[in-house]
């Protein structure tokens, strides 16, 4: 039987209690004091028995009260304690300050087969001789790395055990070891992506070109297959491909994005292939694995991909006829089951006719196609939307609802929105953050302002002189210049390399990205 003596706190009484006990000749397995209690597991003490028991220990002086209790609290919070690991899907090891486990999860345990890890040296188990001594002399502060463990790779988190967060290495009493296998560290980054809504019903658009657009992705978005999204920026070639993702056979899966256009070559290939160890300096020791392993059944999103370099286009076609690659730096052949999605703004087809790019990965992306119309095809929607970003601005600057006036709506249908819903959106919410009132005006609208700033869109406008494009000649020329080397600059960052690739003068280049004040974000 369990008991719980209440007391007054006195020297020398938990002394005095137990000798009651022992006067009994009552066997007493495990004492917790913790004032005002004492908790006492005594298994040979009987139900019968706690009368006289409870009598004996009122005798003590400072003794207020004795109960029977179903369990010790030691043992109930260890029951928590294992409850709370159990139900954790990663692996988790505690370790003392040598490094021996002395806590672990059945996920930690699975690793080794099911057996106990409680007991075991961390230099077993990680199969990397130096490393778990390196951890042990910095304190278990070492920053987060990709490890081996009996031959599976996982993301490891360290943390200390220690009274302080500014504890020395020699202060610290061990180190909690979170172990993230790469295909969960996908979903993990997938749930901090802010695609709550998700679906086809996250598309706003009634217009007859966006029912038949969402009624033909509807249909391919099950088909697993390649699918390539064709559209001008900003026209909703992200939401359309996470929709397609959710509407698919991998929904539940990682779905994870790659913009080809904001990397640098050698920085897009180790995001989507990952690293092997070593393979340069200033790389994770461990390795990193990149979109395609972490996204592994699932979707990978690889937007602007006309921008790809050769190198990485002939990389991306290999993935796509055998489903294998390398890591950077690697020699293992590693196999995943990804789906790529693809979008663009360029048109691909005129990309290949000219050589710019890969006729091959042309048709492997483009197994199945999706083309988004731009927002002045489809005015019918353009006040459903307005709408929409209105309702949604107002919620989150946690004021009343705003309405357009009949001036707003007739300046929003009559804009060209060269930057599509995207400009749209930013144009309703900058309006919105400006205004107190319930009405939104024209002039809150700032809209003259908005489409100048916005990159013009010369391959998926034609000619480039479409509606609404710049009104002068030098204007026009200006947005040319201006998009063309936002567009390239990252691949070639530095006026040399860019003015290489335009095989024009090096000064030339050099006084354009000083005019438009474009600047390296390395
Ligand atoms: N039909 C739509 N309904 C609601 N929001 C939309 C719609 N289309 C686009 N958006 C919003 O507009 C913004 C731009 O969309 P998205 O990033 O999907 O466009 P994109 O075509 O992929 O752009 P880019 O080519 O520049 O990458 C996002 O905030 C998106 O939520």
């Amino acid at each position: 039987m369990r008991i719980d003596i209440t007391f007054t706190d006195r020297v020398g009484i938990a002394h005095e209690v137990l000798a009651v006990l022992a006067t009994r000749r009552l066997n007493v397995v495990a004492v917790e004091v913790d004032p005002p209690h004492i908790f006492i597991d005594a298994p040979q003490l009987a139900s019968a028995a706690l009368a006289g028991l409870r009598a004996a220990l009122l005798e003590v002086g400072g003794v207020g009260d004795v109960t029977a209790v179903d369990m010790l609290p030691g043992t109930r919070r260890r029951l928590h304690l294992a409850a709370v690991l159990a139900a954790m899907p990663d692996p988790v090891l505690a370790v003392d300050a040598g490094g021996l486990v002395i806590l672990s999860n059945a996920a930690a345990d699975d690793i080794v087969g099911g057996t106990a890890l409680v007991g075991k040296r961390l230099a077993e188990l990680i199969d990397d001789e130096g490393f778990p001594r390196e951890m042990i002399a910095a304190g278990f502060q070492v920053p987060a790395r990709e490890v081996m463990l009996r031959g599976q790779p996982f993301q490891l988190d360290v943390r200390p055990i220690a009274d302080s967060p500014t504890a020395e290495p020699s202060q610290v009493a061990g180190g909690v070891l979170t172990l993230h296998a790469p295909s969960r560290l996908g979903e993990r980054l997938q749930a901090l992506r802010n695609f709550d809504e998700g679906g086809f019903d996250a598309i706003i658009g009634d217009s007859p070109a966006m029912r038949a657009l969402k009624a033909r992705a509807a249909r391919l978005a099950p088909v697993d297959a390649a699918l390539l999204i064709m559209g001008e920026t900003g026209t909703g070639k992200e939401l359309i491909a996470h929709a397609c993702h959710r509407a698919s056979g991998r929904m539940g899966k990682t779905f994870l994005a790659l913009n080809c256009a904001a990397l640098p070559e050698n920085l897009a290939e180790s995001e989507l292939f990952g690293y092997a160890p070593g393979s340069f300096t200033g790389a994770q020791r461990g390795g990193k694995p990149g979109l395609l392993e972490l996204a592994d059944q699932g979707t990978v999103f690889l937007d602007e991909v006309g921008e790809m370099s050769p190198y990485l286009q002939a990389k991306l076609l290999r993935f796509l006829n055998d489903g294998s690659f390398r890591r950077v730096g690697g020699e293992q052949e590693m196999r995943v089951n990804v789906r790529i999605i693809s979008a663009t703004h360029r048109k691909l087809d005129r990309m290949v006719a000219e050589g710019a790019f890969r006729e091959d990965l042309f048709y492997r992306l483009n197994v199945l196609a999706l083309q988004v119309p731009a927002l002045r095809e489809r005015d019918d929607d353009i006040l459903l939307l307005a709408r929409h970003f209105i309702l949604r601005a107002c919620a989150q600057a946690q004021r009343r609802p705003c309405r357009l006036t009949a001036a707003a709506a007739g300046a929003l249908l009559t804009n060209p929105w060269r930057g599509n819903v995207r400009q749209l959106e930013s144009v309703i919410f900058r309006a919105v953050t400006m205004i107190d009132g319930p009405w939104l005006d024209a002039p809150d609208l700032e809209i003259a302002t908005s489409s100048v700033a916005v990159e013009p869109n010369p391959d998926a406008t034609g000619d480039g002189l479409g509606d609404g494009i710049a009104d002068s000649w030098d204007a026009a020329v200006a947005d040319f210049e201006r998009g063309l080397l936002n567009r390239l600059f990252p691949r070639f960052p530095s006026s040399r390399k860019l003015a290489g690739r335009l095989k024009t003068s090096h000064t030339m280049v050099a006084n354009k990205l000083r005019k438009y004040g474009i600047k390296s974000t390395t």
